[in-house]
């Protein structure tokens, strides 16, 4: 699913007008409709206060419709008009002719105004600011955003958390509503994704407006919401008379004393994703532990007992898998770097494979095109450089994915690919997963697609989406915090089953 800028929506918005021969306040009239009815399906006219916050443009407007909505239906609401601007919507104005016409008098809040008072009890309606914010709110608009979120109270926030602009970080962390539920139309945001803006709103939902379809199936977007739909169609069905050779041959490299943990948990997950052989290659104290662990894998050693000193692969290996649990030693820098001039194939760089690019940066123009990097925070930031905020760093990873023809998977909550200018944000996955040698799977899982002939681009996308799942599914039972990395790779053969698994047939009513 695409998620488009808000020019963009307003350009869907102004389409859909044209193209439909309709006036604006049809539209706000459809999305105070769906807001009513995503309300009052729940609420079933229970005797709840409702107190709706409403700003002066078309967000307030669609806050004033649906007050008119709730009203006829019999629901106690109270009416507050934000008044931070002279400048009222023509919508908002039409809408508040309408509440007027039903004798429902608003309160206005000005600079001035005390604030409002509000019980845990009531349900709150955001409509202050929508996709509009431009400028930080002035003060008095950020102390009553404030009061709301100091309320305790349901906080349901129309199209977006009001104070969050759709652009940038937030200018003041605490003029920003903080969303119990947002009913957000059409279109999903990137805000909702982004560590530093994604924590304003604890649920989101789309509402249908009837933008036009054409509109929003012809317009390219930078950046994608990775769903089953979108992941399904990159899936390679294993062949009838194919071989353990049609399915490639990874080596995941990585390891040091102590540290052989990281590869055991790569190469199983390798395996498991479905590559049709993997070998390990780690320091030599490394050996029995792996052998014992999996005996499915083939192992190569190190000369030297603790760390990689010269990387001998002996073949020539589908793709590479490298880093994890690798350390920065000087020999260790030595033989990634002499692999990086030999190889071919293209590598999964995860971990110390980073680090090392971090800390030497004309190894990167060695390193096989098409490549997968597969930082954490800390990690990119080492490699790009610091950002000003999540949407600077975006930026920031698009020039380097371009720059070296790489493909830069951001890891975190919603882990964002990155392939020349488009990001594809993941959806699967949970908290039961920031758990150690959770990443080193998710390097097994990508090598292994790339492995078995999925193009990187596909098997970062699809690995990452597939990894997310199966810990999605690890926790359907035992919760989050007993979630260990090994339980996500029992648990890819369950998210394969569950990807492949049909739609549920709607039941017949005729039957
Ligand atoms: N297609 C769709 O999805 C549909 C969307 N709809 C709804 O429209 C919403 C967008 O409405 P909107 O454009 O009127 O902007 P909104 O957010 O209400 O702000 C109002 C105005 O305030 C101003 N302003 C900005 N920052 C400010 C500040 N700090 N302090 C003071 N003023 C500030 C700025 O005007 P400016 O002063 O810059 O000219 C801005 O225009 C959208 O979120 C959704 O709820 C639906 O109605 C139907 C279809
Ligand atoms: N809160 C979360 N929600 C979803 N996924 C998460 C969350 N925290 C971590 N993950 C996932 O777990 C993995 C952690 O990777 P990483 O930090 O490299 O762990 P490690 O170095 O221990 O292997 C990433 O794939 C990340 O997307
Ligand atoms: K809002």
């Amino acid at each position: 699913m695409k998620i488009f800028t808000a020019d963009q929506i307003y350009e869907a918005d102004k389409f859909t007008i044209e193209k439909q021969q309709i006036s604006s306040d049809v539209l706000m009239e459809k999305a105070a409709t769906e807001l009513f009815k995503w309300i009052h399906s729940r609420l079933q006219g229970a005797e709840v206060t409702i107190q709706l916050f409403c700003g002066i443009g078309n967000n307030g407007g669609d806050g004033i419709a649906l007050a008119r909505h709730l009203q006829e239906h019999g629901y106690a609401i109270q009416v507050h008009v934000v008044n931070y601007s002279d400048k009222r919507s023509k919508d908002f104005l039409l809408n508040l002719e309408r509440l007027k016409d039903r004798k429902i008098w608003p309160e206005f809040i000005n600079h001035d105004s005390g604030l409002p008072e509000l019980s845990p009890n009531d349900i709150i309606v955001d409509a202050i600011f929508g996709i509009g914010l431009n400028r930080p709110p002035e003060s008095w608009v950020g102390d009553l955003i404030k009061h709301i979120n100091d309320s305790r109270a349901f906080v349901l926030a129309v199209d977006v958390p009001s104070g969050l602009p759709s652009d940038k970080a937030p200018w003041n962390k605490e003029h920003v509503v903080r969303a119990s539920y947002v009913l957000s139309f059409q279109v999903p945001k990137l805000i909702f994704f982004l560590p530093e803006t994604g924590i304003y709103q604890n649920q989101w939902e789309l509402l249908d407006i009837g933008l036009d379809s054409e509109f929003l199936g012809k317009t390219a977007t930078a950046y994608e919401l990775i769903g089953k739909p979108e992941v399904l169609p990159m899936y390679r069905p294993r062949l009838k008379f194919s071989h353990k050779g049609t399915y490639g041959h990874a080596v995941i490299v990585g390891g040091s004393y102590g540290k052989i943990g990281a590869v055991q948990l790569a190469s199983n997950a390798c395996l498991t994703v479905g590559s049709g052989l993997v070998t390990a290659f780690v320091p030599e104290c490394g050996y029995h532990s792996l052998q014992t662990a999996i005996p499915e894998i083939m192992v190569l050693t190190d000369e030297e007992d603790n760390t990689i000193t010269k990387i001998d692969i002996p073949f020539k290996p589908s793709v590479v898998g490298i880093g994890m649990g690798m350390g920065t030693e000087e020999d260790t820098v030595k033989a990634f770097s002499a692999l990086l001039k030999n190889i071919e194939t293209p590598m999964v760089i995860d971990a110390d494979g980073l680090n090392i690019l971090a800390k030497h940066p004309k190894f990167m123009k060695d390193v096989p095109k098409q490549s997968v990097l597969t930082p954490h925070p800390k990690e990119l930031e080492r490699l790009i450089g610091e950002w000003e905020d999540d949407f600077d760093k975006l930026e920031k990873a698009k020039t380097f994915a371009t720059k070296h023809d790489c493909i830069l998977l951001i890891k975190g909550a919603h882990s964002i690919t990155i392939y020349n200018t488009i990001g594809f944000v993941n959806t699967t996955g949970n908290p039961g997963m920031a758990t150690a040698g959770s990443g080193d799977v998710l390097t097994g899982m990508i090598t292994g697609l790339i492995a078995q002939g999925y193009s990187s681009l596909n098997a970062a996308v699809f690995g990452v989406y597939l990894h997310g799942l199966a810990g999605d599914m690890g926790v359907s039972h035992n919760g989050y915090e007993a979630l260990k990395a090994s339980g996500i790779i029992e648990n890819i053969g369950k998210a394969y089953m569950e990807l492949l698994r049909p739609p549920e047939i709607e039941n017949n009513k005729e039957a």
